[in-house]
């Protein structure tokens, strides 16, 4: 804890909701699991713990953002995640001018960690420095918090790198990354970073789901 620099509970979150959904077929954020859509189920994640509004990147016509401020991306053509981010940066910029930073977490991953926010926030030592989320050896980028100072940075890359690789624009700051460890279920260990990206993906999402609440 010592020396950390951001207390979650002043850090904007955004949700990523800007892509494609090439793989699922249709938009993932209104595929069903359990009794909600993942929409729905991540906001209700992000309440549990955050006391922050929550904004939302995604396509200006956006059926419902549930009353979050709808924030597309500032560059248009869907160039990848890291666009998302830099939406994300400029809104904490403008409408919580005391954030350093600004979290992300994207729409299709329902079983990320209820601490991710404060563990996250406590590996925070400078206000220049990156979070992301990692497990079991895997980073998961999406899941950061974002130095609101890096958006000019940022900018340039996203116009400038053709490749648009996220680890190139990671290696250019510094970052910490917070390991989360599986969350034991009733049928194996599962990876709280899980997303869905195909319909297969769903159909192995409603089992973990499944083994979830066999164990609450
Ligand atoms: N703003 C924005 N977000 C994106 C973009 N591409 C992906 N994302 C988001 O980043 C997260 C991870 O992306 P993917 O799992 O690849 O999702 P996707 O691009 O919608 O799906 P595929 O088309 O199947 O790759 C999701 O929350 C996406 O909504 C983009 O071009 N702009
Ligand atoms: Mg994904």
């Amino acid at each position: 804890m010592s020396g950390a620099i951001a207390n979650a509970d002043d850090i904007p979150v955004v949700l990523l909701a800007g892509g494609r959904s090439s793989r699922m077929g249709a938009n993932k954020a209104f595929a069903t699991l359990g009794d909600q859509s993942l929409f729905a189920r991540i906001v209700a994640r992000i309440a549990k713990r955050q006391a922050k509004p929550v904004a939302l990147n995604a396509d200006a016509d956006w059926p419902d953002a549930k009353g979050l401020t709808l924030v597309p991306d500032s560059i248009p053509g869907k160039l990848g995640p890291l666009a998302g981010v830099l939406a994300a940066m400029q809104y904490a910029a403008q409408r919580h001018p005391q954030a350093s930073h600004v979290a992300t977490v994207p729409i299709d991953s329902p079983f990320f960690p209820e601490d991710l926010l404060a563990r996250m926030a406590e590996a925070i030592h400078t206000s220049d420095e990156i979070a992301i989320a990692a497990s079991f050896d895997r980073d998961h980028p999406v899941f950061g918090l974002w130095p609101v100072s890096a958006a000019g940075d940022l900018e340039t890359w996203i116009v400038t790198d053709p490749k648009r690789r996220v680890r190139d624009f990671l290696a250019r700051h510094k970052v910490r990354r917070v390991e989360f460890p599986a969350v034991q279920t009733s049928i194996g260990p599962l990876d709280p970073f899980f997303n869905v990206n195909t319909p297969d993906d769903l159909v192995e999402a409603q089992k973990w789901l499944a083994a979830l609440e066999d164990m609450s």
